[in-house]
């Protein structure tokens, strides 16, 4: 048996760049969990794209041993988490699995967004919390105004604030040592049942799906057989084992303990974070709490540049989702690009993973349609549609109201920047619900928006306004009612469906404008003249003309070069094969490319 006094499971939390990976790896090496030859820095951060970005992507758990200054040898089992807001969810599921938290401040940043947001979370959770400072060698580090701003804002006591680097591994054993002193150890079971909440869970190539757990009562071994609570199927343990941080097999597991499970799953889509399992032959009656199903919020679709990857870009997208049972796709086939996929997101941040990781561990050349949110459409009829591409919008004359989802967003900003960054929650129609002084410095400004107008490019202007001092983080809040329309872009009156987009009215035209004119500047002449339009419910809102021109590759050949005038022409014939015809027009597919980037930056 497990002596449970004898455990720490705890979590690390922090705003984005902090500094919890690299404590995550300081606490590894004090602890010997990792040779000394093997550690490399942010040893969690294995994803290629986490190590480049700095940021965590998926939460990885780690077992170390640890003996303390009670002569007694601990199980510390640490859950990294993700930073980001696209991934709160995984934050939240690993904070389930823990009874503390290691809250790391940057000494020289002080609270941030997500230092907030993540405080929420873990005291919605009901775990300790102990403050860390981190980074306290920089010279601008100050530690009485972090501690203050962590009284008055997070409500934590911080006379007690540790202070470390972690980069220089000073304080790192203090850490270790309020682990065992300041986190409480797993309580028992309340009964013998087995219960183990799944906190994340990854595709093996040759084992299948590996189930990431934390079990909170009885015990798993392999030859068991094992109910996922949520659809009541059952499957066969093979194996059971802890993260060293690699996957290390033991015999069994047991109660209070953080480790994974390898059964029979072919697919993560069978088993969601957040679910319960227990042992088949004997069910829990009831499942832990917290399951939650998660919906993509952002949706776009998703093409191969050259029309013969579409297979390949949908066996890749399989694979992908294999490991990461939240991005979602089905084929969908637009008359601009082809064939390709209707895909959904947690976030744009999760978007650009995806992509990214299609583009280099599949190596596709893709492109996305105009990313949006799900909207939902109540219908004159009672009905109600939740619509995830603007091209299904059903006829105006049939819906009664469109809503769109709303979000509350945290911004914390300095006060130099407040008017700026007050007129930009504005234009994307904002309401500014709270405003609150941190340290005469900064203000925390609480807003209700709609999700639509944060997808684009809000991050990157609330960066730019406040020179890179402004953070931001939100959660999804409810759907309201809005004046939303769906602007189409015809060419030589065809409409374009890749160029649709659902947004606010009093928005329509100067994107119907801007949407033209970079049209203009990418689609080549014709021989007539060509209408670019940008049209809301049939009513033309903007329009732009491309004038007629034949073109002539080989006027500027003079002389009588003629092998270099049947290469030019050559060359002009292998051009037109890249060419989309919409209607009469031929576009090349580089205008999608360039108008879909301008427009999705
Ligand atoms: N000067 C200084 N830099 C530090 C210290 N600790 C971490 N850093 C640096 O801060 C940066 C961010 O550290 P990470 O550990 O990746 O931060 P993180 O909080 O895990 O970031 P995410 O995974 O993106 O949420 C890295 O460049 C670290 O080298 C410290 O004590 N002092």
């Amino acid at each position: 048996m497990n002596d449970l006094s004898l455990v720490r499971n705890f979590s690390i939390i922090a705003h984005i760049d902090h500094g919890k990976s690299t404590l995550a790896d300081r606490m590894m090496e004090l602890t010997h969990t990792v040779e000394d030859r093997k550690m490399k820095e942010q040893l969690l951060d294995s994803m290629d794209l986490e190590r480049e970005r700095g940021i965590t992507i998926k939460a990885h758990p780690v077992t170390m041993k640890y003996k303390a200054k009670d002569g007694k040898i601990y199980t510390f089992n640490l859950i990294d988490t993700p930073g980001h807001v696209d991934f709160s969810y995984e934050v939240s599921r690993s904070l389930q699995a823990c009874e503390g938290a290691i809250l790391v401040v940057d000494a020289s940043q002080g609270v941030e967004a997500q230092t907030v947001s993540n405080t929420y979370l873990a005291n919605d959770n009901g775990l300790s919390i102990i403050p860390v400072l981190n980074k306290i060698e920089m010279p601008n580090a100050d530690i009485d105004e972090v501690c203050q701003q962590i009284e008055d804002i997070l409500a934590i006591e911080a006379t007690d604030a540790l202070q470390i680097s972690a980069k220089k591994g000073i304080g790192i054993e203090a850490v270790l040592e309020a682990v065992v002193e300041r986190f409480p150890p797993p309580t028992p079971g309340k009964d013998k049942f087995t219960r183990a909440l799944v906190f994340d869970s990854k595709y093996d190539a040759f084992r299948g799906v590996v189930v990431y757990m934390r079990l909170f009562s009885g015990r798993l071994k392999a030859g068991d057989k094992v109910q996922v609570m949520s659809t009541g199927e059952s499957y066969e343990i093979k194996e059971v084992g802890i993260f060293t941080p690699e996957m290390e097999k033991c015999p069994v597991l047991e109660e209070g303990s953080v480790g994974y499970v390898i059964a029979n799953i072919k697919d993560a889509s069978e088993i969601q974070i957040g679910d319960t399992l227990t042992i088949a032959k004997t069910p829990a009656p009831d499942a832990l709490p917290g399951f939650k199903e998660i919906h993509p919020m952002v949706f776009s679709g998703i093409y191969p540049v050259e029309t013969s990857d579409y297979e390949k870009l949908g066996a890749s997208m399989d694979k992908l989702r294999l490991n990461d049972a939240s991005f979602s796709f089905q084929a969908e086939s637009s008359i601009a690009l082809g064939f390709g996929f209707r895909c959904g997101f947690l976030g744009l941040l999760h978007m650009e993973i995806i992509m990214e990781r299609l583009r280099r561990e599949f190596n596709l050349d893709i492109i996305s349609s105009y990313p949006n949110v799900v909207y939902r459409v109540i219908l004159k009829n009672g009905d109600v549609q939740e619509i995830d591409n603007p091209m299904y919008l059903p006829d105006m004359s049939n819906i009664e109201h469109i809503e769109e989802p709303m979000i509350n967003a945290t911004i914390i900003c300095p006060t130099d920047y407040l008017g700026e960054m007050m007129k930009l929650i504005m234009e994307r129609r904002g309401d500014i619900t709270k405003t609150d002084s941190i340290d005469g410095h900064r203000v925390m400004l609480t807003c209700y928006m709609p999700l639509n107008e944060v997808l684009i490019d809000f991050y990157d202007k609330l960066k730019t306004i406040s020179r890179g001092y402004a953070s931001m983080d939100y959660e999804y809040s409810d759907y309201q009612q809005s004046e939303l329309v769906r602007m189409d872009i015809m060419i030589h009156s065809e409409v374009v469906d890749a160029f649709s987009s659902i947004l606010h009215r009093s928005k329509a035209e100067s994107r119907g404008r801007q949407m033209c004119k970079s049209l203009l500047d990418v689609i080549p002449r014709q021989a007539f003249a060509v209408a670019v339009q940008a049209a809301v419910n049939g009513k033309i809102i903007a329009r732009e003309t491309i004038k007629a021109y034949r073109k002539d590759v080989t006027a500027k050949c003079y002389g009588g070069d003629i092998s270099r005038k049947r290469k030019l022409l050559e060359r002009q014939k292998e051009g037109k094969k890249k060419l989309k015809k919409i209607g009469k027009v031929n576009i090349p597919q580089e205008a999608f490319i360039a108008v879909l980037k301008t427009n999705t930056q």
